[in-house]
């Protein structure tokens, strides 16, 4: 069953309570929340304040994406603020293995994102260790952007690896450019988790644009 996460990165910023609601009254699986620092990357997003705040507008479970530098300094606060899980970046860890196991402690599911120019291969010492891989499939900062091809052979290659070590219950989520084009691509080449920004929050009717990606 493939799971859809609309990224409000792509909602109206000044209604995201009601920007929420409406995603999930549409269909949609889990929230997809950017976090983004001004550092990692070159915009910035929301803060624990404003996740606390949207909190008690939905059941969903948030799905935090922290592309933040030294993320151990501040998943705590993400926590607090109503995370249901939380990703981090492999390249923002100085110690990776041991920020995966800050979150475990706190009893949350933890996902590893991978930049576009970082090889699968660099997660085969924590694969065992988490829940989830993040392939981005475009640079992270900015919604709209196109999807970069090269994405489904990082895909095809995790699927193997996870195959190869009995972890296929790993979910394996994609994020950047996904429509209903590209997310038959990479449904194929082994995502169950899509992140979709525009082509939800764009979308003239968003219960048809998740049925779609579905
Ligand atoms: O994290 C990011 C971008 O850094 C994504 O979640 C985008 O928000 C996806 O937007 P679309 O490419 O689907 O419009």
């Amino acid at each position: 069953m493939t799971i859809i996460a609309p990224s409000i990165l792509s909602a109206d910023f000044s209604q995201l309570g009601a920007e929420i609601q409406s995603i999930e009254k549409a269909g949609a699986d889990w929230v997809h929340i950017d976090v983004m620092d001004g550092h990692f990357v070159p915009n910035l997003t929301f803060g624990p304040p404003v996740i606390q705040a949207v909190r008690s507008t939905t059941k969903l479970p948030f799905d935090v994406h922290l592309m933040i530098e030294r993320p151990e300094l501040s998943l705590h606060d993400y926590i607090a603020a109503g995370a249901d899980r939380i990703t981090i970046h492999l390249e923002a860890c100085s110690h990776l293995h041991r920020t995966i196991y800050s979150i475990k402690e706190k009893g949350l599911p933890v996902g590893v994102a991978l930049n576009p120019a970082t090889p699968v291969s660099l997660l085969a010492p924590v694969l065992e260790d988490i829940d989830m891989v993040l392939i981005m499939t475009v640079n992270p900062g900015f919604g709209g952007q196109s999807f970069i091809p090269y994405s489904v052979t990082k895909l095809k290659e995790l699927r193997s690896m996870l195959e190869a070590r009995s972890l296929s219950h790993v979910d394996v989520q994609v994020d950047g450019g996904i429509n209903a084009q590209t997310a038959a691509l990479v449904r194929e080449a082994g995502a169950n988790v899509l992140v979709a920004g525009n082509a939800v929050f764009n979308a003239p009717d968003r219960a048809e644009a998740i049925s779609v990606l579905r």
